[in-house]
């Protein structure tokens, strides 16, 4: 792994330091870049209602997503039309619920199976979810994931109610997963982002996707490592985060939002030939 110490320090990197690391990647093979949404394209807010692309960001996206040779998915644990009217640029593949939907251009969805006693659990455990709620505590209910939200209640029991909130996650069959200020519930089934942006390079690319384009993901959050884990040795990853002791397997740090919109831009800068 290598940490792009310099960029945590400045916090403010420069284009010249992510051409370099860029440049020798980057070929005239099609190109895939993969975003995360929350604390990546978007900061983050309070309430996820509250977050919006910035207009560089906006920008550099809409002039990638015209580019013919440069292919681009959000791949979200929000629900898949929500994260598509957030990022509301169209001729895009999207992929919400950390990848249990996705979302082709076209209109074309693909669901993926969760076993029916699982979904049968569901509408229970966000009732449950939903009695625990206090001091500004709420169940963001995304029909194949829920997020229990504690960014408002006092810091001092922010422990205890995740660890209230696990144990019922848990209790009905599902997967507690940390999450900023949160804790989502996810199906027990083998699936995941990594698993979803390998379906979705297969299924656009073929099979051997890995041979023939080169990948870019960005992603600040721990549902990301799988993708991380998915591109290592493949293609080039960053990790959104000011924290120098986290454990990533992420090819690169980088510090914020704006870091991605540099990356942006310069995928923007190559590829429109500007
Ligand atoms: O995979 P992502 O696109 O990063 O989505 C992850 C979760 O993001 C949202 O919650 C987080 O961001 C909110 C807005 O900044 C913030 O208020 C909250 O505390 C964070 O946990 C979203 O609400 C979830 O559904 C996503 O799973």
């Amino acid at each position: 792994l290598r940490i792009v110490e310099q960029l945590d320090l400045k916090l403010e990197p420069q284009m010249e330091d992510l051409e370099k690391y860029l440049e020798d990647y980057v070929s005239n093979k099609p190109f895939a870049l993969l975003l995360d949404y929350d604390g990546t394209l978007a900061a983050i807010q309070p309430h996820p209602n509250m977050t919006y692309m910035t207009e560089y960001t906006k920008e550099a996206l809409l002039n990638i997503s015209s580019y013919p040779n440069v292919y681009l998915a959000v791949i979200s644990g929000r629900g898949v039309d929500d994260v598509k009217t957030k990022v509301g640029i169209d001729g895009i593949v999207y992929a919400g619920n950390h990848g249990l939907e996705i979302l082709y251009p076209n209109g074309t969805r693909y669901i993926h199976e969760v076993p029916s006693d699982v979904k049968a659990n569901f509408t229970k455990m966000v009732d449950a979810l939903e009695n625990l709620k206090r001091d500004g505590s709420w169940v963001e209910n995304k029909k194949f994931s829920v997020t229990f939200h504690f960014r408002a209640v006092p810091e001092k029991d922010h422990e205890k109610i995740n660890n209230e909130a696990k144990e019922i996650i848990e209790k009905f069959g599902y997967r507690a997963n940390p999450a900023h200020c949160a804790i989502e519930a996810k199906p027990p089934v083998v699936w995941h982002k990594g698993k979803a942006a390998e379906y979705i390079l297969n299924h656009s690319f073929g099979k051997d996707w890995r041979e023939k384009i080169q990948v870019v993901f960005a992603g600040d959050d721990t549902t990301d490592e799988d993708v991380f884990e998915l591109l290592q040795g493949i293609g080039v990853t960053f990790r959104v985060t000011k924290d120098p002791n986290i454990v990533t397997k992420a090819t690169y740090k980088v510090p914020s939002t704006e870091a991605v919109t540099k990356v942006l831009q310069w995928v923007d800068k190559k590829f429109g030939n500007k």
